[in-house]
Parts: C-alpha cells; structure tokens; sequence
C-alpha cells in the first residue's frame, strides 16, 4: 500500500534525519505485505514522470518579472492531462471551500500552523485564517495562550523557514535567520503580515527599518509611483508582490488580514466592488468576481446601524434593515445624521443650521421652514433651482410640482402610510393652565374663533359687550386713583405750580366731580349696577376725561400702577367708541377682554382641526376620523387650589399645555404673597409637573406674550429675574435689538426667550427625566396660537404612535413631530 506523501521538504534543504525526528514533514511508499484487506484497495494513477513540475528555489523577490508568487518554491500538483486554467481555479475553490469546513471546527491554534513555505498554501491559508479570526476574539488573552504555548506543541517550522530567502520574506526569514523563534502569529500587531502600519518604521532582523514615503507597507519597497493596493480599512498600501501575502485570500475584499472582521473605512465605501487594475493583473476572472462579490455582501463591509441617526435617534439594526428594503430605499447611503419629516415623507441631511440657542425648526410640505413655534418662513428648500438639479442626480425624492402650499400632495401620502395606530374613540384631551394672566383664557378664546363655525353667540356676545364696557370704566377708575396719587405726590414734593394748589396731574371741577362720583361708586361695588343704564349719559364726561393733559400724564406712568392691567390703554383710547350703545365688539375686542372666560370655573370647549388644516387633505373619511376630536379644557390658576389636589380629575389628559407670560420677568404677583410673577409661574410649574397623576403626561410649555417681551426688553434687561441671572445675550454691532436679515443673527428676545425655554427644559428634565416640547406664541395673533394647537395635535400623535407604535411602524419611533 502507497502512503501518499504529504510533503516534500525544498529543494535545497537538509536531508531529514527518519530516526530522529517524527515531525519531519515526508514519508515514502513502501510494499504492503500483509493479509488481504476487504476493502478496495486506491490505486496510483500512472504517473508521467516527465511531467512532474520540479521546484527549484527562485531568485529574490528582487526579481519582479513573475510578481512576489514566484519567488517561493513551488510544488505543483500531479495533473493528469494539460494543466487547464478554469479546472485549476475550479480546484483551487474546491480545495478552499474543503479547508474551510474543515477549519470552522479547528481552534486558532491549529489554524496558526500554516506553512508559510509553500506559496499556494500562504495564499489560500493565510485567507482562511482571517475567516477563521473573524469568529474568534482578537483580545490579548488569546495572544497570551498562543504565545505562552510550548513550542514543542507547536509544528516546527524552521526546517521551512530555512530554506526561504531572508531577503524575500518578512519575520519569519528575520527569525530563521537568527535561529530564534518568536511567537507565530501577533494578532492585530502588524508584523503578522509585515506590515507598518503607523510609525515609519519596523523592527526586521532586530534592526528598524524605516518605512520610505510611498514605499510598500509589507516590504518597504517601491515610491509612491508603484502601484499599489489599499486596505479598505487602514488604508495600508502594498505592492504586487505583497498584496496576497498581505491580504490573503481577501474573504471580505481588500483587506489586510489583521483588518478582516472590521468596518471598512467610510470614505472607501464607493471603491466597495471596483476593481482595481493591479487585481486584475494578478487574479483570475473568477477570483476576482469572488472577491469582489465578497467585499460588496460581507457583513462586515455594510453600514453600520449606530452610524445612522434619524431625527437626533440612531437606528436599530431592524430598522436599518427595514429602510434598505423598502420599496423606495435611499441610494447611496452615507452614515450620519439625517431628518425625516413623517408628514411629506421628505427626507434629507441634518443641516446643521448654526442658530443660537439650538432651536428647531418646522419643515412645512411645501418646502418652506420655520422655527419652531414661530410665525416667520425663515426659507424654502426647493426654492433654488440647484436644489432640483442635486436631487435628481443623486435620485432624492422632491415633491411633484403639482404640491400646492398646503401640502395636500403630502398628505395624501401621509393618510395613506398613516397607520391605524390607536383605535381609540374618545376625545383628545388638552388641559390648559398658568399662572394668572399668562393667556390661558387669550388662547382658549383664539381656540373657538379658529376651529368653532359660531365661537360665541348672541346672548354670550351681550354680555361680552357688557364686560367690556364696564371693564372700561373700572380702567379709567384705576387711573383715576392714579392721577390723585400722582396729584398728592406731586404737591408734598413741592413740584406744583409757584403758589398754586395745582400741578399736571390735577383736573378741573367739573371733571373732579365726575371723577369722585365714579370712585365712590366703584368703592362701594355698584359701578356694575349703573351700567349700561349710565353708559350713554356719561359718554361725552368719559371722552373729556380721556383727553385731559392729567389723566394722559398719569397714563405715561402706567407701569407704576400695578393693578392696571396692560390691555387697558387698548380699551382706554377707544372709551367713548366702547361705551356707546351701538357698540359691537370686534374679534380682537373679545380677544383682549379680561373676563370673557370665567376666572374661577372650568371652561370647555371642544372642536376637530379645520380640514385644510389637518393635513390639508379633503378627504371625507378624515372629518369623521375620532381621533381628531380635541377638547381643551381651561383651568385658572385661581382654581386650582392648595397643591393642585383636584387634578387628579384630569388622569385622562392626553398634553397638558402649561402656559407661561414671558414678560412676566419683571412683574410682581397681584395675588398671594409678593414675589416675581415668573418665579411664581415657575413654581406653579413645578407643582403640576410633579404631580403625580400626570407622570406619564407630555407637557407643552407655551412661552406667550412674545410681541410684550420684545417691547420690554429695551427697557428692562431680563437679568432683574433671579432665575435668568446669567442670561447673557450676544448682542449685535449693527442692530441690537431687531432682526438683522443679512446676519440671520438673533434679536435680543429671540435670545431670551431661546434661554427661558432652555430654563424650563432643563428644569422639566430634572424632574421627570423626559423631554419638554416649548412653543413661543403671541396671544393676539390667532395664526401663531394656531400654529401652538396644532403642534399639540402633533405631539399627541406621534406620543400616540410611540405609545402604541405597532411593530411594522417601529421606524416611526426615531422620528419625532416635524417641528422637533
Ligand atoms: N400683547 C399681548 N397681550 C396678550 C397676549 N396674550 C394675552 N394677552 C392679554 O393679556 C391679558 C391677560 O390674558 P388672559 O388670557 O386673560 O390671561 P389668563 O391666563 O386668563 O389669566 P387670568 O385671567 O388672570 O386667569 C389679556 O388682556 C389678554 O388680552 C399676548 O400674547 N400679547
Ligand atoms: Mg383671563
């Protein structure tokens, strides 16, 4: 019986001592002569002994001609016919797939013991073994096993290692030379393959050698004009003679060994499948495409999950999957930050918009954005033509041009992805509170003028008409007392006229006895009593008393009469219109009217969002769609007693939106005990965060009052507020305190009310650990109170979807409201 040989030591090498040695690596055929076997005996095919290739040991690597393949000795196998290229390669991958099974169950260990003699063998091997690495953790403990192993254990491969070149190998050569040997692999260390990878040097033979500009990273050879091959991840470059040596059999492309099982560096990621000429020059066809195939499909060459952030969130690996599979996956995807605007469906790269304060910005269907909660298009993304132009060569989705600016395109894209996602019946429930005069009843009102058919009727219209009415002459009231204080003042200090009793501030007899008439009656509760009977009688006295140099003197010093509200000078000058019989009030009228809404009780009122303000969409199944139902239900400050203990009715509240006056920061409380409004609305806050039936509750803090805020700034700087103490604005060359459009630089309240907004977040997290959603409104403007509302409607959908987020809508939940 033949015993095949298994190998045949170089040519040129020691003969091997049989006696001595059990690990020399040969064995020879000798004569069976035992019983008869049962079995079919293999037979040796007839050899032709002329056509046995013979190695002989090749010159140096030196020696280019034939690439650095040849410069090992080489024993070809024993053909049976002419050497036919495909069959070769055909065999080559038969005699890869073979070892590769048979190494999925060897340790590293065994996988280490490569011959490095043999070329055919480092080229397959080598590439084995970083398949094989790439199941097994490259940590130092590993190293510590393998390098702590007995060599005695290990095979012996100096017999090998003599019979190459020093000058055409790496280490081992060095080793060999030396008589020593070292620990056979160092995983992730550089030597391994022979490469440097970051120093311009490397020990070889005990000495450094350094590495030349442009030189190869294995042999150090060559200039920048040699061609080389890159490492898709640490980008070493080596030449022809290096690169299978260096990168093995490329299982996950062009790779250096140590770099298979990592991520390729992103910006290589376009060279992902694109063959280089140097390949072709050494590969077969088919190598290539393997290799190829396998550096565009390996795992480890695919982005990455956590590389990815949708809307400030990084994607799960499901997710990833699910965008690259959709119907209309994005091309050429790069990691990093993107938005996604669920309501267009547009997409696109965070921009990165440098804006103090870090505000967010709503991106509207058309293409217009805007900061959050504001009322000015800041820009339009399709505005510029080059915008198109870049869409459609890199194949992004832009919006047909029959978009109108209500986004009703958009929409219907949106009724038609928007999922079924809560099958609830009930009402949308949004709880309105502040402190008092924040605006509750300002935007409870502006709620039943924008989505009410008839906000008020005629019997509610009379007695908002009555109101204001009185509220006139209790105004004028308070500037009554006002002008005798002033009066008095005036008179101790010495300021009057030289030897007269009077000064600015005083009045005539005629008007005084008007003036102590309406005190009196205002002193005693029957002001109400004599109106409207009095209202027409005593218009023309009200008129003169308006106009008087003395009341519109102590007018000047409004802000010195606390108890006169600021919408008074609104009533005020317009005293003799209101007061008159005829009188109709105006939206605005009942808009700027205290009392309309009761300052005690509850008020209700509930309404669905306007159809082209929904989503812009006519679609009849929309107007009978529950779900956009809301209620808004106002609660005074007044009315929610010690520690807020009656909200525990509200635990079915969907948003409760807390409502803050900025230019409270100066005011002090007309109720309780004296303390800054802001801070008093700021404890208040505090109180109905942390109670604990709405600890699952999302909060919408509306920063109101903008247009006042703006005004009171130039005088009165935002720092006399202990809580904004370091509130320090930067403040603008040109224009300090207004837009400066060129710039795009904030205003001074932009900057303020961007600090108090980040205030409250701050102050909000720390309590409960989740995020405030801010607007900032004016009151007034019923376009901004809309646009208030219909971010609440927002958050209670996309609250709504991540609360019930069916699994096959999971992506929704790394997106949040457009304007967030
Ligand atoms: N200039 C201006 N005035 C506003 C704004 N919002 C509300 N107001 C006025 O501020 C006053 C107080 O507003 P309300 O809505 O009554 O405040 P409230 O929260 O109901 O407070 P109470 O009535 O005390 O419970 C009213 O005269 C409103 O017209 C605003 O944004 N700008
Ligand atoms: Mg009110």
């Amino acid at each position: 019986m033949a015993t095949l040989i298994r190998r045949i030591p170089p040519i040129g090498s020691p003969a091997p001592d049989i006696s001595s040695s059990s690990s020399v690596d040969c064995s020879f055929a000798v004569e069976y002569d035992g019983p008869p076997v049962p079995y079919d005996i293999p037979r040796a095919i007839p050899i032709d002994v002329d056509r046995i290739p013979v190695a002989s040991i090749v010159a140096s690597s030196s020696d280019s001609s034939v690439g650095g393949l040849s410069s090992l000795p080489v024993v070809q196998p024993i053909l049976s016919s002419p050497p036919d290229p495909t069959a070769a390669t055909k065999k080559k991958k038969k005699k890869r797939e073979k070892k590769k099974e048979e190494e999925a169950s060897v340790s590293p260990t065994s996988v280490i013991a490569f011959d490095p003699s043999t070329d055919e063998l480092e080229h397959d091997q080598s590439g084995e073994i970083g398949s094989s690495l790439k199941s097994e953790p490259l940590d130092t403990r590993s190293l510590e096993i393998l390098d702590g192993q007995d060599d005695d254990k290990l095979p012996d491969r100096t017999s090998m290692e003599s019979s190459v070149s020093p000058d055409t190998d790496d280490g081992y050569g060095a080793s060999a030379e030396h008589g020593k040997r070292g620990s056979l692999v160092t995983f992730q260390d550089d030597e391994a393959t022979g490469t440097i990878r970051s120093g311009p040097t490397r020990m070889e033979g005990g000495a450094a050698v350094e590495r030349k500009k442009g030189s190869c990273y294995r042999c150090l050879k060559g200039s920048r004009f040699t061609e080389k091959e890159a490492c898709l991840v640490c980008d070493a470059k080596y030449c022809i003679n290096c690169v299978l040596k260096a990168m093995g059999s490329m299982p996950e492309g062009r790779k250096c060994i140590t770099c298979i099982g990592h991520p390729i560096e992103e910006s290589r990621r376009g060279n992902l499948g694109k063959c280089s000429r140097l390949l072709k020059k050494m590969l077969s066809e088919l190598e290539i495409q393997q290799v190829m195939k396998a550096e565009k499909t390996c795992e480890n060459n695919q982005l990455q999950a956590e590389c990815m952030f949708v809307n400030g969130k990084q994607l799960y690996p499901e997710e990833m999957v699910l965008l690259q599979t959709c119907p209309n996956p994005p091309g050429r995807l790069k990691p990093g930050r993107y938005w996604y605007d669920k309501v267009s469906g547009f997409w696109g790269e965070w921009a990165g918009v440098q804006c103090a304060g870090n505000p967010h910005f709503w991106v509207n269907a058309d293409g217009s954005y805007q900061e959050e909660g504001q009322k000015n298009i800041r820009g339009h993304i399709w505005g510029k033509p080059i915008t198109r132009l870049i869409c459609s060569i890199l194949s992004l989705p832009f919006p047909p041009k029959t978009i109108n600016a209500r986004g009703e395109e958009a929409n219907k894209v949106t009724s038609r992805t928007m999922p079924d996602y809560i099958e609830q019946k009930t009402l949308q429930k949004l709880l309105l509170v502040g402190w008092h005069g924040a605006g509750t009843s300002t935007i409870f009102k502006q709620a039943k003028f924008l989505y009410r058919a008839v906000p008020f009727s005629e019997d509610e219209l009379e007695g908002i008409k009555l109101m204001i009415q009185t509220n006139a002459y209790n105004y004028l009231g308070m500037l009554l007392e006002g002008r005798e204080r002033f009066e008095e003042e005036c008179l101790a200090s010495g300021n009057g006229n030289q030897g007269s009793e009077k000064n600015i501030y005083s009045i005539g007899p005629r008007l005084k006895a008007f003036s102590d008439w309406l005190l009196k009656a205002m002193a005693s509760g029957s002001l109400e009593a004599i109106f409207p009977a009095a209202t027409r009688e005593y218009a023309p006295l009200v008129e003169e008393l308006w106009n008087d140099a003395a009341i519109q003197a102590t007018y000047e010093r409004k802000s010195e009469l606390q108890s006169l509200p600021t919408v008074a000078g609104y009533f005020l000058k317009r005293v003799v219109e209101i007061s008159r019989m005829e009188y109709q009030p105006s939206d605005m009228d009942i808009l700027q009217a205290d009392g309309v809404t009761s300052s005690n009780g509850l008020a209700s009122v509930d309404f669905l969002f306007p159809q082209l303000e929904i989503d812009g969409g006519m679609d009849a199944e929309e107007k009978l769609d529950p779900l956009l139902r809301y209620q808004l239900i106002r609660v005074p400050a007044k009315g929610l007693g010690e520690n807020c203990k009656w909200l525990e009715m509200f635990e079915d509240v969907r948003l409760i939106i807390f409502c803050v006056a900025l230019c409270d920061y100066d005011q002090q409380c007309d109720y309780g005990p004296a303390e800054n409004k802001m801070l008093a609305a700021k404890s208040l806050f505090e109180n109905i965060v942390s109670h604990s039936t709405f600890d699952q509750t999302d909060f919408l803090l509306i920063l109101n009052k903008f247009d006042l805020f703006e005004q009171k700034l130039e005088q009165t700087p935002l720092t006399v507020c202990d809580w904004f103490d370091n509130f320090n604005p930067v403040r603008s060359l040109h224009q300090p305190n207004s837009r400066n459009t060129n710039n795009k630089e904030p205003t001074l309240a932009e900057q303020a009310y961007l600090y108090i907004a980040v205030k409250f977040k701050r102050l909000y997290t720390s309590l409960t650990g989740r995020r405030l959603y801010v607007t900032v409104t004016n009151g007034l403007d019923s376009d901004s109170v809309g646009t208030s509302l219909r971010y609440a409607k927002e958050i209670i959908k996309w609250e709504g979807r991540a609360l019930f987020g069916a699994s096959e809508y999971s992506v929704y939940s790394t997106t949040e409201p457009s304007s967030y």
